[in-house]
């Protein structure tokens, strides 16, 4: 039976009998555009989706996105919802919302009951972070609290410190995703998330993105990474493969790994 949350049952290594849970990403820019991705990639059976909300035009506006929210739960029945707000900071699009404003709105999104999971940057006010924490806790929500660096993959020790930092604060899941400059950048997240996946004690998603970052995306598993993101319509970060090649992929490292 396909667990409800596959996140909560994924992470360990392909060895041991797991496989990594795959989220699609959706950027659509309004309800309507989102519906119709929602639909397009709940055909692809991603175990989750990831709703972009930095990409929505009225972001502004907390009943239109409870609203598009419920469209997005509508088009994908069963699918379990990740909501994240993406800081330009961070990677994500420009958006004329100020902290509060944006954690008014996760408020909100949590208490609608209609996600599963929200990502929180952890590089955030440590206040607003715990914040994020408590009310995720209130209403029943999983708290994904994440690091992204578009310019380059910190030294191993940072990132392990990352994800340590996630499970410090309590977070259900810690992410990483860093910017891969040479080959060795690629080897150092994936000995960073073996490692971490052995210690922190709650699951962890890490990525290197941009090309040579693809690696990672359909390996990561084995050393441990919970999650990847593929495209089911539209990419949100370089390196993202489709959902197709990274079933495929997936199926073929497990059958060379001797698991069926
Ligand atoms: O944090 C991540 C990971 C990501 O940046 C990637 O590289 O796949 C894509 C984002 O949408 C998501 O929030």
């Amino acid at each position: 039976m396909k667990p409800p949350l596959a996140i909560e049952l994924a992470g360990g290594p392909l060895a041991k009998g797991r496989l990594p849970a795959i989220c699609a990403p959706l950027v659509g820019g309004t309800a309507d555009a989102l519906v119709e991705e929602t639909a397009a990639v709940a055909e692809k059976e991603p175990d989750l989706l990831e709703w972009r909300v930095d990409f929505f035009e009225a972001i502004a506006d907390t009943d239109q996105v409870l609203e598009t929210a419920w469209r997005i739960r509508q088009a994908a029945p069963g699918i379990p919802l990740l909501f994240t707000r993406r800081s330009r900071r961070e990677g994500g699009q420009p958006i004329d919302l100020a902290e509060d404003a944006v954690l008014e709105l996760y408020h909100a999104v949590c208490k609608s009951g209609l996600v599963a999971l929200v990502d929180y940057e952890m590089s955030n006010e440590p206040d607003h972070v715990s914040r994020v924490r408590n009310l995720t806790r209130r209403c029943g929500v999983k708290l994904v609290l994440s690091y992204h660096n578009f310019q380059e993959t910190p030294p191993e020790a940072q990132l392990l410190a990352r994800l340590r930092q996630a499970a410090q604060l309590d977070a259900d899941v810690g992410k990483v995703a860093v910017m891969p400059r040479s080959l060795e950048d690629v080897l150092t997240v994936m000995h960073a998330t073996l490692k971490a996946s052995r210690e922190v004690g709650i699951p962890v998603i890490t990525m290197a993105m941009g090309g040579w970052g693809a690696l990672t995306r359909l390996c990561g598993g084995v050393f441990g990474s919970a999650l990847t993101f593929a495209v089911g319509a539209s990419s949100s970060a370089p390196g993202q493969v489709p959902i197709e090649d990274v079933r495929a992929a997936l199926a073929l490292i497990r059958k060379a790994m001797g698991e069926s």
